[in-house]
């Protein structure tokens, strides 16, 4: 069985929560208790894999104050940055964040693929108090290498759906990188094994 683990990370009352939620329950609720941080989890099956997945929905409290994001970018496989497209300072923490996980010394020390990254521009059902267009951030998403959508987690239950399905493949395809990199280093140091105690025991 996989273990994922997804961080769903953004500025305050962006929808990180409702969206955690849509995507569990199908259930949009409206007030979510924000003064927490949770980790759900749910089980699913996707292309004839079992997955045990863990969401973080950090609060939004403790984010400003360890923006830091040390513990979150060696937990997480992958990251759901939120931002709320009507509201333009949600964009530019989105961004921050963004360059925070992207940040070269932050991927070369620790991955040796590229974490996987969804940026979600929420509340699109609020279009007549738009701040940040559409346009702005697919240039984001793109120049940083991540997927992109505006969706609306009161609205859109099947794109929300979509777009945590997307980041999980996402994912399971790092996954895959990993082990055909993991298998010719293992295979080489068993190589080096032999060759080295193999020699020995020939000249005893
Ligand atoms: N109109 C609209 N409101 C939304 C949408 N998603 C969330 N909200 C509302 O935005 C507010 C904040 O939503 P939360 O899900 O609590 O946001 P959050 O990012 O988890 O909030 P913090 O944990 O406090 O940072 C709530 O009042 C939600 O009902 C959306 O798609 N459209």
């Amino acid at each position: 069985m996989n273990d994922v683990k997804l961080a769903v990370l953004g500025g305050e009352g962006t929808g990180k929560s409702a969206l955690t939620v849509r995507f569990l329950t199908k259930r949009f609720i409206g007030e979510y208790a924000s003064n927490f941080e949770s980790i759900y989890n749910k089980h699913l099956c996707l292309e004839r894999k079992q997955l045990n997945l863990e969401i973080y929905d950090p609060c939004s409290q403790t984010q400003k104050a360890k923006f830091s994001l040390t513990s979150e970018l060696h937990w997480a496989d992958g990251f759901v940055i939120v931002y709320d497209i009507s509201d333009r300072s949600s964009f530019a923490f989105a961004k921050a964040l963004i360059y925070r996980i992207r940040e070269p010394q932050t991927s070369h020390c620790k991955r040796a693929v590229e974490s996987a990254m969804f940026l979600v521009g929420n509340k699109r059902d609020l279009c007549h108090m738009r701040e940040v267009g559409w346009e702005e951030g697919q240039k984001l998403a793109l120049d940083n290498r991540c997927q992109f959508c505006e969706l609306s987690a009161a609205e859109q239950s099947l794109e929300v759906e979509m777009m945590f399905i997307r980041i999980i493949k996402d994912i399971l395809i790092n996954f895959k990188l990993k082990e055909k990199r993991r298998p010719s280093g293992s295979k080489s140091m068993a190589k080096l094994i032999n060759n080295v105690f193999g020699k020995r025991r020939k000249s005893v």
